[in-house]
């Protein structure tokens, strides 16, 4: 059994798939405690594979995107297994300290400073700045490299910092721009 907070039906509203209709899976828990963290996720009821992939089921999109909380502590390929069955892609939001199953189809890294990364790939990174010195990111092997403003408020910032460092591109969050879920 597993503890899920919510999973719920949108758009993906940040980074590479932005846009794109995704199933949220979100994991109750987890392993670090950042200052600007925008996600309750403590409360959660027990699932089995079986009902998380059921519940996933009934929305005819392709994706479903595992976030939390830290998913990485809570999964295992059985999990992604039993999604795979469901014929879904399945994407994950990490802070990367944990090792993932290597079945998942689509990996987002959103490192945090002072945690160390843990995984042996990693699609996307998707840095929340907040000023801090993100050089050292770039040197994650990844295939796009996202700043993304801090709960859309330092917009203005990140725009200048990426205008000098074009290896970066802009994530908003554009489900708060939205707000839709
Ligand atoms: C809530 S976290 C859950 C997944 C995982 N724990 C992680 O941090 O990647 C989902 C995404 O939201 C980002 N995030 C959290 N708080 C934010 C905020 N206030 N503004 C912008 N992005 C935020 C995280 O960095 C991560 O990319
Ligand atoms: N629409 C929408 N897109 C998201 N992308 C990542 C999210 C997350 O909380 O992990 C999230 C979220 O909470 N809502
Ligand atoms: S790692 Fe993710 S879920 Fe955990 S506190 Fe940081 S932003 Fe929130
Ligand atoms: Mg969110």
């Amino acid at each position: 059994m597993r503890r899920i907070n919510e999973i719920f039906y949108s758009l993906q509203g940040e980074g590479y798939h932005t846009g794109i209709p995704a199933v949220f899976v979100r994991f109750s828990g987890c392993n670090l405690r950042c200052p600007f963290c925008d996600t309750q996720h403590e409360e959660g009821t027990l699932m089995s594979d079986e009902d998380i992939a059921m519940e996933v089921a009934k929305y005819s999109t392709q994706v479903v995107i595992l976030t939390g909380g830290e998913p990485g502590l809570w999964i295992d390929e059985k999990l992604v297994d039993a999604l795979h069955h469901e014929r879904k892609y399945v994407c994950i939001e990490t802070n990367g300290t944990c090792r993932l199953p290597e079945n998942i189809d689509w990996v987002t890294c959103s490192p945090k400073e002072g945690a160390k990364i843990n995984l042996d790939r990693i699609d996307e990174v998707k840095v929340v700045y907040v000023g801090q010195d993100v050089s050292a990111y770039l040197d994650l092997s990844a295939s796009h490299y996202f700043l993304q403003p801090c709960s859309c408020a330092n917009t203005e910032e990140v725009i200048a910092y990426i205008l000098q460092h074009p290896e970066w591109r802009l994530s908003l969050q554009t489900h708060k721009l939205l707000q839709i879920p």
